[in-house]
Formats: structure tokens, C-alpha cells, sequence
């Protein structure tokens, strides 16, 4: 049993103020707190108005860090209360700014596991460490070579793992004390942290080859055995890896690639979301991705699947795709393809001037797409002839730019609505406010995988599958389509923020329908409703 300052300095077991008077003087806590007994709403509003108090958004994110750190419960609570305003907060875009100033703000490791490349014969012992007996259902494990937009951040990376679980429980419940933040620190290639006295992380250059691969293997194996019914999700890997390591166990764990798989699947449904409110069908559509790295060839990936699954053949389908990354469009003599590249690169033959489509902006002329995708990392691409080029084409073009944080945008949402008289139809990485133009509110979705990742997560942990396979990811995909109202001009694409709770459930019900069909549930499951709510935790104070 703890005692004292022991549970008052575990965060799960923390409840600050409230503790009773009873627990008082049970657990060795009398005289620790000051007399008042407060309930958790007391605390939330008090701890509300201090985070008002603050004025810059890094101030803002500091503090409810503060709370995370010292008493879960809470965080999560006030975080139910204030999910649209604290979601640009905790999460994207000034998640981007708290990584890049990781180690100069250090104050507190969050329960994370910090591996290292070099001693692979750590790698039980630190994850037994952190996990502290706790039973960990869910991991969120980056190396941090591709955060976000901005890249190789080392050690840094490990906000991304702790702020996408941060997620996870907002949006769906899942138990904190559940999950486990991981970063692989493999080194970095980023010079200013290699010189930066106050960088907390290994100081060489990233290792590559037999060494990273073998370790990502031990990490595998051993969280694998260690944590029994383990939810595995990997972020921000660099482009090569991310794939790798997707292909490699993605059919014989239950694992998950969120830039590749969860970025796939909020874009299509941001793009069905368009499709009915143009009233267009998708196997007609001509789709440009900017940016064919792991989100965007991910993309395009599930996009394809998904035209294939409405009745186009392979050959028919692959037709209507055209991949732009820094060779310009990509065709099948481009050095350098990825095997993700690959599959989608054209002929040459098929255009009189093909040498000369090395720009986004020669490519969108030649071939009149009606999407466009960004995943380039490369802000203001999507300049206003190439959009209004685009609206010359089609009726409602589909443009999504979705590189984070915001200053990597291809386009503003305001600009792409301006720039097309409101025909575009737009969804963006990160929030975008409503934009008024001649009398209609454009209300703008936000495709970010944030907006399915948890609710997918909950669907496969209620029922523990055994693997996440491309049915399952597809019938996330569509669960989303039902929630969204297009009946007004303007409508966004996705369902709101502010729904985040209601339509993770939706989404895992989906999800776990689908692991029911196809029999890939581990243990018996007569209510997939019950059990989905069962898996649920709730933030409110438990009797000790
Ligand atoms: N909204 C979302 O949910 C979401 C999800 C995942 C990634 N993203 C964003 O997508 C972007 C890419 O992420 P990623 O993980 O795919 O990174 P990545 O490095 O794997 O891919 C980026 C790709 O863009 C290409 N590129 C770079 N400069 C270019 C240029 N000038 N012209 C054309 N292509 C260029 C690169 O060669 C690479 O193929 C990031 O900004 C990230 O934040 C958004
Ligand atoms: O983290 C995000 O906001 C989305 C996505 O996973 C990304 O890498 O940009
Ligand atoms: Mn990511």
C-alpha cells in the first residue's frame, strides 16, 4: 500500500484537494493538503481560471502539463471541459513549439520510456521501469526522425508520443494509466541539438541499417511480451522507416502507423465528406498528391483502395493518380522513388511535355486534377494561380493542405475560399476559424488524424484484435460519413472538434464491428456496445 507524499506524488493515484477526509487519515496524508475539501469541479474551475490568466499559448500549455504531471483525473477533466479550446494547446500546433524547446523547458519526464539505439540490452529493464507495474494496453512510440513538418528532433520527440495519448484518453477514453510514451533515441542529424549544451538526448548522428532495425526488433519483441493484449502505434518515423516497419509487423501484431494509415483514412473521409455535398462520385475524380512521403503516399494508398472498392480496377484506378514531390511529377524513370512512389508513377509518354512538369504548378496544368492533397512540408505552395487553375476544371475542387504546424501550410483555408469564390472545398492539418464571404459561413474540417486515431485505438483495444488490417481501416473511414450534415452552404467536410467525444465512439464501434466480422476479436465479445463502454475510463475520482 502507498502512503503519503507516495500517492500524492503518483500521478494516477493523485487527487490533490479532494482527497476525503477518511483517505486523509487513512493513507498518511493528514495535515499534507490544506483543510478545505474540494470536489474535482472546485478544482477544475480553479485551475480553469489560472490558465485563462496566462498569455502566450506555451504559457498556456506549461501550465496544464503542470496538472498532467501532478494529478491525471484533473487534467483529464478540465481537458473534457475545454476539448476545442485546449486540443491547439496540448496537441498541434504548439506541440511543435514544445518539442523544438524540449530540453531548455525540461521539468518533468511525464512516465515515459527513453530508449536508446546503442544499449538494446536496456530495453526490458526501461520499459518494466516505466510501466511500474502498471498493465500498459497501449503504446505511442516515435524515433522522432519526421515530427509533424519539422523533422529530426532526437530525444525532443518524446512530446509527441505523451501528447497523442494525451488524445487518446480525451477523445476516447482510454485509461490513462494504461498507456506507455515511448521514444527510440537514435541520434539525430539535426547539428544545433548535437551543439546545444542544454540537449537532452544522445549526441551522434542517427543510426542506420542491421543496428536500428535489429533494435526496433528487441523493442518489438519485448514490449510484445512484457505487456500482454498491446495496442502498438508508431508516430513520426522518418519516410524510409515509417514503411518499413509498418510492412514488417502490421500482420502479426496489432499495430498502427498513424502518419501513414491514420493520415489515409481522415483524408478520404474528408474527401467522401466533399464528395456528398458536391454530389460528385469518387471514382471520377482525378487525385494530385503534393508531398509523396508517409502521409502522402499513405494517402493516396487508401484513396486508391477505396476507388478499387467502389468498382474500378487496379489499372483503371491508378490512372486517375499523379504524385508531385521535389523531382516534380513523378514518372517511372524519376531517380530516387520510394517503394511507396512507385506503384502511382506515369509514363512519360503520356504527356507531350512531361520533362517540363517539375513544378506543382506545370503538373496541376497538365492535369486538371479535382483533389489535391499537401503532405510537403513546404508552406504556401498552393499559390492562387495554381488553385484558380484548378477551380477552371471542376466545379468544386477538392484542396486539402495539410502540413503541420501552421506555418508549414501549403494554403490558408481563407485563402483557398477567397481565391475560388467559396468553391473549394477545404479541409487543414491543423484548426482553421470559420471564414465569411458573401453572406455564407464556411465552417472548415479538420483533417487530422487526431480525428480517428482514438476512436480506431478504442475499437481495436475493447476488442483486442489480433491485427489491424485494411477492412478495418476502411470501415473508419466510412463511420464518419454518417455524422456530418451538408444540407448548409458552407458545411464543413468533418465533423467538428467540439464532437471529438461523441464520434470516437462512433468511430470504434465501426471499427470494432468490423473485428467482429472478421473474427479477429482475441476473446469472446456478446456486446460489442458494452464492451466498447466498459473499456472506457471516466475522469472522476475513485474511492480509494
Ligand atoms: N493532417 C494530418 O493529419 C497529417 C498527418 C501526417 C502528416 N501531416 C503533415 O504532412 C507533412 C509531411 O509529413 P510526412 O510524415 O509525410 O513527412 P515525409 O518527410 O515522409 O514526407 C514529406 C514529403 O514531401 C516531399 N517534399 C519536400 N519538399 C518538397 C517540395 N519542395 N516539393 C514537393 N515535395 C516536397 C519530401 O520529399 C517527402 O516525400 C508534415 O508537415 C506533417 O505535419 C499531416
Ligand atoms: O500530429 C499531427 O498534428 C498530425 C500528424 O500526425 C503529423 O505528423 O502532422
Ligand atoms: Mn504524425
Amino acid at each position: 500500500m502507498k502512503l503519503g507524499y507516495e500517492i500524492l506524488n503518483n500521478p494516477f493515484l493523485n487527487k490533490g484537494t479532494a482527497f476525503t477526509k477518511k483517505e486523509r487519515e487513512e493513507y498518511g496524508l493528514l495535515g499534507l493538503l490544506p483543510p478545505y475539501i474540494q470536489t474535482i469541479d472546485e478544482q477544475a474551475k480553479q485551475a480553469y481560471g489560472q490558465f485563462l490568466k496566462k498569455d502566450k499559448l506555451i504559457e498556456k500549455r506549461h501550465f496544464l502539463m503542470e496538472i498532467f504531471n501532478t494529478n491525471r483525473t484533473l487534467f483529464y477533466y478540465l481537458f473534457s471541459k475545454h476539448v476545442v479550446e485546449f486540443m491547439p494547446i496540448v496537441y498541434d500546433p504548439v506541440i511543435a513549439e514544445s518539442i523544438e524547446n524540449y530540453s531548455e523547458l525540461f521539468v518533468n519526464p511525464q512516465n515515459a520510456a527513453y530508449l536508446s539505439v546503442k544499449e538494446p540490452e536496456n530495453i526490458e529493464t526501461i520499459l518494466r521501469n516505466a510501466a511500474d507495474n502498471r498493465k500498459i494496453r497501449l503504446i505511442v512510440v516515435t524515433d522522432a526522425e519526421g515530427i509533424l513538418g519539422i523533422g529530426d528532433w532526437g530525444t525532443n520527440g518524446v512530446d509527441i508520443s505523451v501528447g497523442k495519448l494525451m488524445v487518446y484518453t480525451a477523445a476516447a477514453g482510454i485509461d490513462p494509466a494504461t498507456v506507455l510514451p515511448v521514444v527510440i533515441d537514435a541520434g539525430t542529424n539535426r547539428k544545433e541539438l548535437l551543439e546545444n549544451d542544454l540537449y537532452l538526448g544522445n549526441r551522434f548522428e542517427r543510426v542506420r541499417g542491421d543496428e536500428y532495425y535489429n533494435f526496433i526488433d528487441k523493442f518489438v519483441k519485448t514490449a510484445e511480451k512484457l505487456f500482454p493484449n498491446l495496442y502498438l502505434h508508431w508516430e513520426d518515423f522518418g519516410r524510409l522507416n515509417a514503411a518499413n516497419i509498418l510492412n514488417k509487423y502490421e500482420n502479426e501484431i496489432t499495430t498502427f502507423n498513424d502518419d501513414i494509415q491514420g493520415t489515409g483514412i481522415i483524408t478520404l473521409a474528408g474527401i467522401l465528406g466533399a464528395l456528398k455535398i458536391s454530389g460528385e462520385k469518387l471514382t471520377e475524380q482525378v487525385y494530385m498528391c503534393f508531398g509523396a512521403g508517409t502521409a502522402g503516399a499513405g494517402i493516396a494508398r487508401r484513396i486508391f483502395n477505396e476507388m478499387v472498392a467502389q468498382g474500378l480496377s487496379e489499372e483503371e484506378a491508378k490512372k486517375r493518380f499523379y504524385l508531385v514531390d521535389k523531382q516534380g511529377l513523378l514518372f517511372e524513370d524519376t531517380e530516387g522513388l520510394t517503394p511507396e512512389q512507385t506503384p502511382f508513377a506515369r509514363k512519360r509518354s503520356e504527356f507531350t511535355n512531361a520533362n517540363e512538369l517539375t513544378t506543382l504548378e506545370a503538373a496541376v496544368k497538365a492535369v486538371k486534377p479535382t483533389i489535391l492533397v499537401g503532405t510537403s512540408t513546404v508552406p504556401k505552395t498552393f499559390t492562387k494561380e495554381i488553385v484558380q487553375e484548378m477551380a477552371k476544371h471542376t466545379a468544386r475542387p477538392i484542396i486539402f493542405p495539410l502540413s503541420n504546424p501552421t506555418r508549414l501550410a501549403e494554403a490558408s483555408a481563407k485563402d483557398l475560399i477567397e481565391w475560388t469564390d467559396g468553391k473549394a472545398l477545404v479541409a487543414t492539418g491543423i484548426p482553421s476559424d470559420p471564414i465569411e464571404l458573401n453572406g455564407i459561413t464556411y465552417e472548415i474540417g479538420q483533417a487530422n488524424n487526431a480525428l480517428i486515431y482514438p476512436g480506431l485505438g478504442l475499437g481495436i483495444i475493447a476488442t483486442k484484435s489480433k491485427i489491424v488490417n485494411d477492412k478495418i481501416i476502411s470501415a473508419a473511414a466510412h463511420s464518419l460519413g454518417g455524422i456530418i450534415d451538408t444540407t448548409k452552404p458552407g458545411a464543413a467536410v468533418l465533423p467538428p472538434v467540439s464532437k471529438l467525444t461523441e464520434f470516437s465512439e462512433t468511430v470504434a464501434l465501426s471499427v470494432g464491428q468490423s473485428v467482429l466480422d472478421q473474427k479477429l476479436n482475441t476473446e469472446p465479445i456478446s456486446d460489442l456496445k458494452e464492451a466498447i463502454k466498459n473499456a472506457k475510463w471516466i475522469p472522476e475520482y475513485k474511492d480509494f
